[in-house]
């Protein structure tokens, strides 16, 4: 073969490897380098991520590429992601990086995968609340958990759209209408909530954050973020002051980023490295280890609401065990029932958004 023709052969495998999209239909022989290659080189998990050349999504699929636990890594967007592939397949990790483009390829970025994380969406800008989001994040949501009830009914997903609030419950509605919904499966991503709290605790403090552990319970949206001070640790008592200023600040952690971005988005890279550390929680739960606990907005029976955030642990299947809130003080208790307020009309709206259609 002449060489030129040769190099632009392997040129095309190689692209095709990284975009399916870009595979010609007459070569089958590409389609079988990027099949076999795509099984990976060591065992681990296979991972998609919706929404990956958003503003979390990039800084989220280097930090998974990045993740040993992963074996092969599907980037999914409607836009722009054949350039963040191109450019996350480059570093020299284990992960094999196969990027996707607009709904016609959402089935083949889902099919096979272990784990689901899904940032696809809009943030918000300021002077919005997350619940402002619901009109165009709602029907998103709805068509990537429709593919995954089709391509991978077993996968693990950790649903970060805003409002996650309603988000985690169409998720639900979707599945259950599919006849796929098993409720270990599906995470409502709150981790943000945790390492904000860690960190504002460990300044107040004077310690180092990765020393404290802040369970924070409720949902992801203004009061019904509830951090359980009286349960942190170290175990250590504050002053009502000092109470009141890190509850206020956890709950308003989101609206401090999105007016400091003054109009240029939410929490990107904070999230990312929360998702990052959520999802390889997930993995090492699928692994087996033991001893995995996190907290994130999932189906649950701790109070009269269907859908709840409180300390979970994961393990092989999930979200195994749901623990109660345990022991609460007045100030908790009083936060308690303005959160489930809130939290039970972001739940139903999310729940008729899907059982009204
Ligand atoms: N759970 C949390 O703690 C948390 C934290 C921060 C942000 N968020 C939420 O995450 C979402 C994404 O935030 P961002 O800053 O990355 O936004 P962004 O606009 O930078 O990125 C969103 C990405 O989603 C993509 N997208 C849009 N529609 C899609 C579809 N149908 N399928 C696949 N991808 C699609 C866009 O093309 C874009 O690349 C927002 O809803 C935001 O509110 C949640
Ligand atoms: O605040 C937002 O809109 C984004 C996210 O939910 C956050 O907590 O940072």
């Amino acid at each position: 073969m002449h060489a030129g023709a040769e190099i632009n052969q392997r040129i095309a495998r190689i692209s095709a490897h990284l975009c399916p999209q870009n595979l010609q239909m007459e070569d089958t022989s590409s389609l079988k380098l990027a099949a076999c290659r795509a099984k990976g080189g060591a065992p681990g998990f296979k991972v998609a991520v919706l929404g990956a050349a958003g503003g979390i999504g990039q800084p989220l699929a280097l930090l998974m590429k990045m993740n040993p636990l992963v074996s092969v890594l599907h980037l999914y967007d409607v836009v722009n992601s054949p350039g963040v592939t191109a450019d996350i397949s480059h570093m020299d990790t284990g992960a094999v990086v196969r990027g996707f483009l607009g709904q016609q390829q959402l089935e083949s970025a889902l099919t096979g995968m272990d784990l689901v994380i899904i940032p696809a969406g809009v943030p918000r800008k300021p002077g919005m609340t997350r619940d402002d989001l619901f009109n165009i994040n709602a029907g998103i949501v709805r068509t990537l958990c429709e593919g995954i009830a089709k391509c991978c009914p077993q996968a693990i997903v950790n649903v970060i759209s805003n409002p996650v609030n309603s988000t985690v419950p169409i998720a639900a509605e979707v599945f259950k209408k599919a006849g796929t919904f098993d409720p270990k499966r599906l995470l409502g991503v709150t981790t943000l909530d945790v390492v904000r709290a860690n960190t504002f605790m460990a300044e107040v403090l004077g310690i180092d954050p990765r020393e404290v552990a802040v369970p924070v319970v409720g949902g992801h949206a203004g009061v019904t973020i509830l951090p359980l001070l009286s349960q942190v640790k170290p175990p250590c008592s504050f002053s009502a002051e000092e109470i009141k200023y890190l509850t206020d600040r956890i709950q308003n952690g989101g609206t401090e980023v999105v007016e400091a971005k003054a109009g240029a988005g939410s929490a990107t890279l904070s999230m990312a490295y929360a998702a990052a550390k959520f999802a390889d929680a997930c993995m090492r739960g699928l692994r087996g280890d033991a001893g995995l606990v996190e907290c994130s907005f999932v189906a649950s029976q701790v109070t009269e609401l269907p859908f709840f955030a409180s300390k979970v642990r994961l393990g092989r299947s999930g979200a195994e065990e749901i623990y109660p809130l345990g022991p609460l003080n007045e100030f908790e208790r009083f936060g308690l029932e303005k959160a489930k307020k809130e939290l039970a009309a972001s739940i139903e709206k999310g729940v008729a958004f899907i059982r009204k259609q």
